[in-house]
């Protein structure tokens, strides 16, 4: 992991509309969005956002209709140009990168992946992987070749000379991501990305989307307005009102600590054993470790998943990764997390 964050955003602001000194005295004395729309007609979509990703995760930004989920996703590869503040990706202030350097910028380092995007009816998958190659005009054999790679990698390579027609909603969406992947970048920005799917290919595309990651190590920026995806697939989630960060916390921390009244609202009708994980609660294993408990459990599965192991009277579980034991959770933790209300800003860690 780098000191730094991969992608730094640092008291960023978009406003739309004219940004006169009324809208920055009113920003400065903290009016609200609805007022400042009010009173002058400009909308501040993000609002001195402040933000680390590091290499490797997958971030998490949720917030409702509106909150401005997708101002900052666009304000990371520049599609929209902050008001104030800067954007540092891999150590690149990226506002300051002129239109040749922004290009090259995008073409090596950012992949963008859509609830809609284009398949071309007339061609087939593996041609479609391979479309935002042959727009970076990159030869026809290493396009081809890389598209397969990807296509295998989301396991459509089965498929690479049918017809975007014959596939199903999940299907596409796997073209769509597999085309972001041919790109070989380091960071995909993933907005709204499984949001048009119904309910249980979602599940299925967000749980091959982290196998995925596990091999891949990406760092992954995913915008959904969906509590339970963020929680399920977000190492850390930023949650967005109104333009500003109220909270970035990992899974745990946001369910079980939330920073204020509006994050609490948000999380307070979860079923916890629904979508915490044992990775989120587990003890990682220390010095201290002894021998690993005979009983294990994987770590993303969910806590409900603990259940069985321990109605049996199994008393704690050794949490695996890849078939290594990274730590162990007990009943009572279990208990103590899925019994207790979160508390705003408590100390009930
Ligand atoms: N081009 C634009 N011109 C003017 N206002 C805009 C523009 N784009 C977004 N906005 C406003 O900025 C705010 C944030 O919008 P944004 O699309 O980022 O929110 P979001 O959280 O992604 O919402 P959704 O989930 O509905 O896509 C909203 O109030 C929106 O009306």
């Amino acid at each position: 992991m780098r000191d730094v964050g991969i992608i730094e955003i640092k008291d960023v602001t978009k406003v739309f509309g004219d940004y006169t000194k009324e809208v920055q005295d009113l920003l400065h004395s903290n009016e609200s969005k609805d007022e400042i729309f009010k009173k002058t007609g400009a909308t501040v979509a993000v609002k001195s956002a402040n933000m680390t990703v590091e290499q490797g995760e997958v971030f998490v930004v949720m917030g409702l209709s509106g909150s401005g989920k997708s101002t900052l996703i666009r304000l990371i590869n520049r599609l929209i140009d902050p008001t104030d503040g800067n954007l540092i990706v891999k150590d690149k202030n990226v506002s300051k990168l002129s239109a040749e350097e922004l290009r090259e910028f995008r073409r090596v380092n950012l992949s963008m992946v859509f609830q809609k995007f284009a398949l071309f009816p007339f061609k087939n998958i593996l041609e479609n992987a391979a479309f935002g190659l042959e727009v970076r005009k990159i030869p026809k054999k290493e396009r081809l070749e890389k598209a397969e790679n990807a296509l295998r990698l989301v396991g459509l390579d089965n498929y690479k000379t049918q017809y975007p027609d014959q596939l199903s909603g999940g299907m596409q969406q796997r073209v769509g991501l597999a085309r972001a992947l041919a790109n070989e970048t380091d960071i995909l920005l993933m907005d709204e990305a499984f949001s048009a799917l119904d309910p249980l290919i979602r599940k299925e595309m967000q749980h091959e989307l982290l196998q995925l990651q596990k091999k891949m190590k990406k760092t992954i920026v995913f915008i959904t307005h969906d509590l339970d995806e963020a929680l399920s697939i977000g190492d850390r989630i930023a949650l967005m009102k109104d333009g500003a960060i109220a909270q970035v916390g990992r899974p745990e921390e946001i369910v079980r600590k939330p920073a204020d009244d509006y994050v609490k609202s948000f999380v307070k009708d979860i079923d916890r054993s629904k979508v915490l994980k044992v990775k989120h609660i587990m003890t990682p294993r220390g010095n201290d470790w002894i021998s690993d408990p005979k009983h294990t459990i994987d770590s993303e599965a969910l806590l409900y998943k603990t259940f069985d192991a321990f109605k049996e009277g199994v008393k704690e579980l050794g949490v695996e990764e890849n078939g290594e034991t990274i730590g162990v959770v007990e009943f009572d933790k279990v208990f103590e997390v899925l019994a207790q209300g979160s508390e705003v800003n408590g100390d009930v860690g």
